[in-house]
């Protein structure tokens, strides 16, 4: 991604962030181009929620500098779409697929929106970015978690954003079905053109994929390709303690750290 004409989506400057008085983010400095595929990794608690937060406006960084295509970060910026950390519906929940995704239109009202032929083309045309149409009428309770997982993936897309933002969309899926969702989320992101930061806990289902990592560990981070970050020496460096990256079967497995 050393294209120098591609547009700048995300820089950060410098940025800390505290919470209740406590440092969780130290002189972040990074920046996204437009198209990129990112993966944010970090220990639990490490802060790649609150990363999504500032980006989304939701909370303001206590120094630094954060811009938004250009623009500082505020609420409701249509150039983003993002899938909030997903927890399986309740089975009896009745709404169709369909519907759940028309909230992307209706900034998540409870209820079905204003019918209009402009908006169920849009609806249809994100169901079918993400291979959804097939249970497009199923109650959403009764599909499976890569299915729910799609639905959330279309409903960010709505707004055609510049910016995806997606917490987890791999967590309680088994390999294949993470795979499945990885696949998806790769085709938008290089036929969209749209910046995506994905966090995970499992970089391997991304190994293939993406262009960098962004690591998070114990408020600082480091940003580069899977190969320049996740190695022995950067790791031992954020945790502050011996860390031992393992490759193996084209996998690579962190030792003498959380994940
Ligand atoms: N509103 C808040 N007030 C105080 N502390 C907070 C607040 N929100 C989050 N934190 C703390 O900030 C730290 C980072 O939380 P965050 O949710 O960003 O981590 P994470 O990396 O996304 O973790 P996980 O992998 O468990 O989802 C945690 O220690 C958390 O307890």
């Amino acid at each position: 991604m050393s294209d120098v004409t591609t547009e700048t989506v995300i820089s950060l400057e410098n940025v800390s962030v505290q919470l209740a008085g406590k440092a969780i983010l130290r002189e972040i400095n990074f920046s996204v181009r437009e198209g990129e595929f990112i993966a944010i990794l970090g220990p639990n608690g490490a802060g790649k929620s609150t990363l999504l937060k500032l980006l989304l406006g939701l909370i303001k960084p206590s120094s630094g500098t954060i811009e938004i295509l250009q623009r500082p970060p505020r609420r409701g910026n249509q150039a983003i779409g993002y899938a909030p950390q997903h927890r399986v519906l309740e089975a009896d929940l009745a709404l169709r697929a369909r519907d759940v995704v028309g909230f992307g239109l209706d900034g998540h009202r409870w209820g079905p929106g204003w019918p209009s032929r402009k908006r169920d083309a849009q609806i249809e045309q994100a169901l079918q970015e993400v291979d959804a149409l097939r249970f497009a009428n199923e109650p959403v309770g009764q599909l499976s978690g890569g299915e729910q997982q799609r639905l959330l993936i279309a409903q960010a897309l709505l707004s055609n954003p510049r910016l995806l933002l997606l917490d987890e969309p791999l967590a309680s899926l088994d390999i294949s079905h993470g795979q499945e969702i990885v696949t998806l989320v790769e085709r938008v992101c290089r036929t969209r053109k749209v910046a995506v930061l994905l966090v995970t806990h499992d970089i391997n289902p991304l190994l293939p994929v993406v262009d960098r990592v962004i690591y998070i560990a114990h408020g600082h981070s480091a940003i580069g390709t899977p190969e320049e970050v996740i190695t022995s020496e950067t790791l031992s460096k954020l945790y502050g303690s011996p860390v031992e990256v393992v490759r193996a079967l084209n996998r690579l497995f962190v030792v003498g750290a959380e994940m």
